[in-house]
């Protein structure tokens, strides 16, 4: 998380590409700001409205990254993936909102099975499925060591 302070990255431009987060989705047109000391923020559009907005406070005592985007994907595993692989967090939860018109449609569901009991090196400590109107909603917590 030190490449998000002023001490390790001099500009946020530099903080976004060393950490990976300029590759996350590529292609997009990115506003990136970095704070003095620490703590970044960027918003990124995409073509036909998508966009990608990451807020991160690197402070050890209370640190967290939140990583949002509304690009629809079919499966988001790789996308998870790569931003696990940019924060390496001990802990992550997880939200995804879809409806029947989603392409993301098929995920509620996917999300049910047992595989995501275990996810690359992390262990779901809850999952919870919600179901509104218009749509559904999962949202599952994972943790390196949840015990
Ligand atoms: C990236 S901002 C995001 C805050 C926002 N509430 C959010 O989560 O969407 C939080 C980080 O920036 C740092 N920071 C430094 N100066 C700040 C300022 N003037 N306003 C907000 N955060 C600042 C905080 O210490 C923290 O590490």
């Amino acid at each position: 998380m030190k490449i998000f302070t002023t001490e390790v990255s001099k500009t946020a431009t530099q903080a976004t590409a060393h950490s990976g987060i300029a590759d996350l989705l590529p292609g997009a047109q990115i506003d990136d700001y970095l704070f003095e000391p620490c703590g970044y923020s960027m918003n990124g559009i995409l073509p036909d409205a998508r966009y990608i907005t990451i807020h991160i406070t690197p402070e050890p005592e209370c640190s967290y990254v939140s990583f949002e985007t509304n690009v629809p994907q079919a499966d988001y595993h790789d996308l998870i993936m790569h931003v696990l692989n940019c924060f390496k967090p001990r802990k992550f939860l997880l939200t995804v909102f879809a409806n029947k018109a989603s392409k993301a449609a098929g995920v509620h569901k996917d999300m049910q099975c047992e595989k995501w009991d275990e996810f690359a090196g992390f262990s779901r400590v809850d999952n919870q499925l919600c179901m509104f109107k218009n749509y559904a909603l999962t949202y599952a917590h994972f943790a390196r060591d949840p015990f």
